[in-house]
């Protein structure tokens, strides 16, 4: 029984949504109409439509036979020209796909009493996370968006804190896509001079990984708000798998122009994050994306962030500067750069400039 409270105070309203495990989804379904003020985002913060080509999309690349030289070569150009792409026949089961999704909407569909558990503040382990918005305690306007993020550490730790309702579908998915990460691993670093994918370059390229489940409910006033604004991963490569809904939305290459990716059944979107954008200085590119809130729907979305180890030094790698090309990015340790990520309401691409020369 949805409680009646009014949401006129700011404090309240964080309280419900925040601390009490409600979630967006819960003030969603009190169905309050007008939007509070605490999501209502400056103009420049929303996705402004008349920016939007409509008949444009970022490639579609069918993964069917991944070592021929013109599926390489989309693959390479895609990452360079575009920083996202979709992928098709890439060996995930669509029933592995179709499971994620339900364990998503399962574990949103928790009462608060019980989704409360994963918060930060109740939880005794730091790598599970249920948050609303992107970080409560810094964003001054909220994101329309409930998530909950898991770092993968072991099989055993993830049986110890993982939601029940959805753990055993997350690792399912983290398992099968293992073999499509490492066949676009092994193809991009092909562009950068790197001989193979081993031992000595697989630590920080896909060293851990963090996967995440995002809710986005239906909103009362979507073209006020974001579903998630404008930013780029900080990982090196994004696996994220949506649904059927749509919003999702890619800057086109240094312009003031965007695409939406359109939902293709059975399809991964594979982004570039701006780790591989440091350590390939710049070739390949992590690209501003950004999410729309939805009046009609809710909608779920699944990102892998595979990305270096906290512990490793990126940088541009040295096969690249061998080349003759000037480093565009300082050595940083991948923690600070993810805790500075961490520190900061999304922004488009500024966290980049963290490691800039
Ligand atoms: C777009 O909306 C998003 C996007 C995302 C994520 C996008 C990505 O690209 S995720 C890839 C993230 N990379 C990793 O997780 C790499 C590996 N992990 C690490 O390096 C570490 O786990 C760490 C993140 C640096 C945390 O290290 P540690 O020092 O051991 O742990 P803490 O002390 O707990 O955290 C330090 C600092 O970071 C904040 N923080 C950590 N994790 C999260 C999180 N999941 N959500 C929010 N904040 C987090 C934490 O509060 C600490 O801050 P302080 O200021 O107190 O130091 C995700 C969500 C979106 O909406
Ligand atoms: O929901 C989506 O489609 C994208 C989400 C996203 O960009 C993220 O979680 O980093
Ligand atoms: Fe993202």
């Amino acid at each position: 029984m949805a409680p009646s409270i009014s949401f006129i105070d700011t404090d309240k309203l964080k309280t419900f949504v925040v601390d009490d495990g409600h979630g967006v989804k819960g003030l969603s379904e009190l169905k309050i109409k007008p939007l509070p003020e605490l999501f209502v985002q400056p103009i420049e913060k929303r996705l402004d439509m008349s920016k939007v080509v409509p008949h444009e999309s970022i490639p579609v690349i069918d993964m069917s036979d991944p070592e021929d030289p013109e599926v390489m070569k989309l693959i390479c150009d895609a990452a360079e020209n575009w920083g996202f792409f979709q992928v098709v026949n890439h060996g995930v089961p669509i029933r592995v796909l179709d499971d994620v999704k339900d364990a998503a909407k399962r574990f949103f569909s928790l009462p608060a009493d019980e989704k409360k558990k994963y918060l930060f503040k109740n939880n005794p382990t730091k790598n599970v996370r249920l948050v609303t918005s992107f970080i409560p305690e810094v964003d001054k306007v909220y994101e329309w968006k409930d998530y909950l993020s898991c770092f993968y550490v072991s099989d055993d730790e993830a049986f110890a804190f993982w939601p029940s309702v959805c753990r055993d579908q997350l690792l399912e998915y983290m398992k099968e896509s293992e073999p499509l990460i490492k066949t676009l691993l092994k193809v991009l670093i092909t562009r950068l001079d790197l001989s193979k994918l081993d031992e000595t370059n697989e630590p920080f390229l896909m060293g851990s990984k963090r996967i995440n489940l995002n809710y986005y409910p239906i909103c009362p006033n979507p073209e006020l708000t974001v579903g998630v604004g404008s930013h780029s991963d900080v990982s090196t490569l994004t696996i994220l798998l949506q649904d059927e809904t749509g919003g999702l939305y890619v800057r086109k290459l240094d312009s003031d122009n965007w695409v939406h990716v359109p939902p293709i059944k059975g399809s991964l979107t594979i982004n570039i994050g701006d780790a591989l954008q440091i350590m390939s200085n710049g070739r390949y590119k992590s690209i501003e994306h950004h999410v729309v809130a939805n009046g009609l729907e809710n909608r779920v979305s699944v990102p892998i962030f595979v990305n270096p180890r906290p512990s490793d030094v990126i940088g541009p790698l040295p096969q690249v500067i061998a080349r003759g090309e000037k480093a565009l990015y300082k050595h940083v340790l991948y923690s600070d750069y993810v805790k500075h990520f961490y520190r900061k309401p999304h922004n488009g691409k500024d966290t980049i400039d963290f490691a800039k020369v």
